[in-house]
């Protein structure tokens, strides 16, 4: 079975490095003409996937627009998850779960086991009960050819005090959790599968994410007030393994396919602009 590093690496190779987020906010909803419910949650997601799922690399639905509507909202999040998977692009589920380690069992069978109705390629997930609490999911994600991404320097203002805080040995806590997350992907080509959340509004932090090894995701683009350009500062020499990550600037396109379609293709251009070739 494949790993999910090999398939990333495969789908950004055909597709380009972009991962386009499904958030419907009510705004974005109201925005769109469609009204804030089941109904207009249902619409936003099948356009997104009409207009996106057969050409970009990863789609990330947001769990928590789809959860606000409660079970119905569940229903079709687990539609949009066969929808994406059907139209060929990867999913990853942003949920940011944490726990101890044996409810974190019960998240990976829920997102990363392929007998459940969410289950998806790839998760997001938070370090922060520890990152050896999240070992049931990277197990998972291991034998079922899935990925983990993990929060390590999050694109909100409020994350640097928690994560730039300094631990007993000298390291931040982020840089904790990029190297345990290094040790993950020891040795794995042409790509790992447990990746690094890394905003890209952060500047330049001194992080050292040069044995990584996987995927760096980098939200805060567009809406959060990153450009294409700041990549180069955030990432510097690990430029190579980044996935810039977009929502509202790609969505508030829509609903005409047709542009939101161009907007996706607009960012991936600006993005392939400062990204080394792949
Ligand atoms: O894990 C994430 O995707 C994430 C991490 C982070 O540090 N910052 C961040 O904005 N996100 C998510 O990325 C998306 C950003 O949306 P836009 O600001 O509209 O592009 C939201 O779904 C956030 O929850």
């Amino acid at each position: 079975m494949e790993s999910f590093g090999t398939r990333l690496h495969r789908a950004i190779t055909e597709r380009g490095p972009l991962c386009v987020g499904i958030d419907p906010h009510p705004g974005l909803l109201a925005h769109w003409g469609l009204p804030d419910d089941v109904r207009g949650l249902d619409r936003f997601s099948r356009t997104v996937v009409e207009a996106l799922g057969d050409r970009v690399a990863v789609v990330k639905p947001q769990s928590a627009f789809f959860e606000r509507f409660g079970s119905r909202g569940v229903a079709i999040l687990e539609s949009t998850i066969r929808q994406l998977r059907d139209a060929g692009s990867l999913v990853l589920l942003d949920v940011k779960r944490g726990d101890i380690g044996s409810t974190v069992s019960a998240y990976a069978a829920a997102y990363l086991d392929p007998s459940s109705p969410v289950y998806v390629d790839a998760v997001t997930a938070s370090p922060y009960l520890g990152v050896g609490s999240l070992a049931p999911m990277f197990e998972l994600a291991a034998e079922h050819g899935g990925g983990v991404f993990v929060l390590a320097l999050t694109s909100n203002p409020e994350g640097a005090a928690v994560q730039r805080a300094v631990t007993a040995d000298g390291r931040t806590v982020a840089q904790t959790v990029i190297d345990e997350i290094s040790q993950l992907n020891r040795g794995a080509t042409p790509l790992g599968s447990f990746g690094l959340v890394v905003g890209a509004t952060i500047g330049d932090t001194g992080h050292d994410l040069s044995g990584v090894g996987g995927p760096l995701l980098a939200p805060g683009l567009g809406a959060q007030g990153a450009g294409a350009a700041d990549l180069r500062t955030v990432f510097g020499s690990s430029l190579a393994s980044v996935l810039p990550s977009y929502s509202r600037e790609v969505l508030s396109a829509g609903p005409d396919v047709a542009a939101l379609r161009a907007a996706a293709d607009r960012v991936l251009v600006d993005c392939r602009a400062v990204l080394p070739a792949r």
